[in-house]
């Protein structure tokens, strides 16, 4: 049985700061580090972040959006990116955000949660928005393996609100119903549940119930406009919990290796600082 995830993140936040940071190769990111928009260029921007950040950084997460549009070739170079960054010793958090009915979630989950996969994750982001429950087959494959599950709750970007504030069923909001099935899927975990909410750093006063006994995965950080200071009035008393994630604003550092590690370790202890511990 292998170690949770909630106590591999726990204490990957504790030894080398509760940060996040995103492997986001856009293509203004690769024209800037002198690199071509091709699968040479993804290749040697990804490889990059993993050598500057791997070996200190408590969480990587590469979007897989930015490696999609390459087609199979920009695939295989998220493949190795995951490898070689979970063999340097960070957490890799893969975001798909997948959403889906339950029968199709459950290839989703073989695709990323499952040891022999290929793309096997650290924990992966998922959406909800097709009803909690559609998320069971991930939900349990996480379980199985050791790994864990972000959910979106409520996201950085405004135009979330539309949907995830809406009024639900029970009279509480829509957002507030996933933060209280997370809860109870993370209830008695030791030191912390496996199972994450996305609140986004951007939103100010999450107006929400975040006591969920799982990470709090925050971005937003950086180039969204949200600062390590403006966390306590997002998390309040859930602030231990937080793993903040910024992408940009460190990657517009590279490709200098040691300017990379500098940008990811000043966010570190920004962060360090504010949540005190
Ligand atoms: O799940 C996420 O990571 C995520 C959720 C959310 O609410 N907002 C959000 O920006 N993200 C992701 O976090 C990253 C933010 O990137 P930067 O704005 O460059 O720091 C992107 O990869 C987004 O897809």
């Amino acid at each position: 049985m292998s170690e949770p995830f909630g106590a591999r993140l726990r204490r990957a936040m504790d030894d080398r700061g509760p940060l996040c940071v995103g492997i986001d190769p856009h293509a203004s990111l690769l024209t800037a580090w002198g690199l071509n928009d091709d699968v040479a260029g993804l290749e040697r921007f990804s490889l990059t972040v993993v050598e500057a950040l791997a070996g200190g950084t408590a969480v990587l997460k590469p979007q897989s959006a930015f490696f999609e549009r390459f087609g199979s070739r920009g695939i295989a170079v998220l493949e190795r990116t995951v490898a070689e960054a979970r063999e340097a010793g960070a957490l890799v958090l893969m975001d798909a955000k997948r959403g889906d009915i339950g029968s199709t979630m459950a290839a989703y989950a073989s695709a990323f949660l499952e040891k022999d996969s290929p793309l096997f994750s650290d924990a992966v982001t998922v959406s909800p928005y097709l009803g909690f429950g559609s998320l069971r087959p991930a939900l349990d494959a996480a379980a199985a393996s050791g790994a864990g599950v972000f959910v979106l709750a409520l996201t950085s970007n405004p135009e979330g609100a539309e949907v995830q504030r809406a009024q639900a069923a029970g009279g509480g909001s829509v957002a507030q119903a996933m933060l209280d099935h997370i809860a109870a899927e993370n209830a008695g975990a030791e030191p912390l549940g496996s199972v994450g909410a996305v609140v986004g750093a951007t939103l100010g006063d999450a107006r929400a119930d975040l006591a969920v006994n799982g990470p709090l995965l925050a971005p937003g950080v950086g180039a969204q406009g949200a600062t390590p200071a403006d966390l306590p009035g997002v998390f309040g008393e859930a602030l231990p919990d937080v793993l903040p994630s910024v992408s940009r604003d460190v990657l517009r550092h590279g490709p200098d290796v040691a300017a990379l590690r500098n940008a990811a370790r000043s966010y570190a202890e920004a962060v360090r600082s504010v949540v005190g511990r």
